[in-house]
Parts: C-alpha cells; structure tokens; sequence
C-alpha cells in the first residue's frame, strides 16, 4: 500500500475509534486503540529493533497491529491475538485494505488460554488486552521474547494503579532494562538482556 493510502486508512481508523468510543457505552464495542504518538513510537522502535516475529495480545479493529506491520521488514510477521469475533471480522478487512494482511496472523481466541502454549520466541510482545491478565501470564511472556527482544504494555499510565506488581516484577528482575514512557496513554518497555 502507498504511504498516502496507509496514513488515509490510518486516519480513518482513527476518527472511527473517537467517535466510536464516544458514542457507544458498551466496552466490548469501543475500540480502545492506541494512540497517534504510540503508533508513530512503534514505527520507530520496529525500524531500530529489525523484528522477524512480533505478538500482540489485543487486536481491536487491528490498528495497532497496522502500525506495526507497516514499519515491518519484507518477511517480517505479527501475531496478533483477539477473542472478540466482531472485531476480528473488522481488522481482518482493514488488515485487508492496508495490503498488509501476508504479514499478519490473527489468532482468535483467549490469551490465558493461547499464550502457555505458544513455542515460538518474538522479538517484540506488546500487551494491550484487559489488563488482569497480565500478572499470571508474566512467565510465559518473559519465556515468548527472545534475548535482545522487548516486551510493551500500553496504558501504564493511564492505569497505573493496576501495574504495580508487573512493574516491580520487571525493575527487580537483572536480566531486563525498564522504562516508563509518558507517551500516548503510558507505554512500559522491558528490554530482555
Ligand atoms: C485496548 S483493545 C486493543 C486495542 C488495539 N491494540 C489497538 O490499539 O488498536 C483490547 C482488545 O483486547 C481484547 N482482549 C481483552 N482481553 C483479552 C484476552 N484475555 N484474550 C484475548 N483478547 C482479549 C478485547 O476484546 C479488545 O478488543
């Protein structure tokens, strides 16, 4: 896809989740997405890290997984989870209309169910699902990045009360590098040595 058509498709997918979130009161049917300055944040650390493989858990309408595919090197795949049929039908299309839809692999299903038995090692992790998940899953997320990989959880900040235990785990633990990012809703990086 042209870059014009990418950042049309972009910004589309953006006035949609304003309005969207806004006007529907029901949670599973607000979109949630990241925002502009975390997508653009993506793209840069996709450019330096050079991911072969990337697993995101929390697709939405698939437009955080867009940022990241589209910073992505010819061969490189993303993995992205999601247990919401609707919206899985509606980021298969956008994945669809960005021409990016070869390196995207979505897998439908629940995260507490699909990571312990994931094998492959991903170069970036990025975690934006509900966030009581993360807590029990921090093994098998830690086991599921490779060395010299990074692992991201959006909305640090914005529910930082409920990152305590994640974050002490990280910051306590030798073989990762840690910072907190005023960036969008709060973006924590654990870079695995
Ligand atoms: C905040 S939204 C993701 C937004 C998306 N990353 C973006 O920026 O475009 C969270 C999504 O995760 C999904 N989700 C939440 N908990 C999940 C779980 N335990 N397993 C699978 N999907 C989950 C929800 O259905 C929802 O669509």
């Amino acid at each position: 896809m042209q870059s014009t058509q990418f950042n049309e498709l972009m910004i589309r997918l953006e006035l949609l989740g304003i309005q969207n979130d806004e006007e529907v009161s029901d949670r599973k049917k607000k979109y949630l997405n990241i925002t502009r300055d975390t997508g653009e944040l993506f793209s840069v650390l996709v450019k330096l890290i050079k991911p072969k493989n990337i697993l995101e858990v929390g697709t939405s309408n698939g437009y955080s997984t867009l940022w990241f595919a589209a910073s992505m090197s010819e061969g490189g795949c993303i993995t992205t989870i999601e247990r919401n049929e609707n919206k899985i039908k509606e980021a298969k299309a956008n994945f669809l209309e960005s021409g990016l839809n070869e390196r995207i692999e979505i897998v439908a299903g629940e995260a507490m169910e699909l990571l312990p038995r994931m094998e492959k090692r991903f170069d970036i992790v990025f975690l934006d699902s509900d966030r009581d998940i993360y807590e029990p899953l921090l093994e098998d997320i830690i086991r599921l990045t490779a060395s010299g990989g990074l692992i991201i959880f959006d909305n640090a900040i914005s529910h930082r009360n409920e990152f305590d235990s994640v974050m002490t785990a990280f910051n306590n633990n030798p073989e990762f590098t840690c910072s907190l990012l005023t960036v969008g809703k709060g973006e924590f990086l654990a870079y695995k040595h």
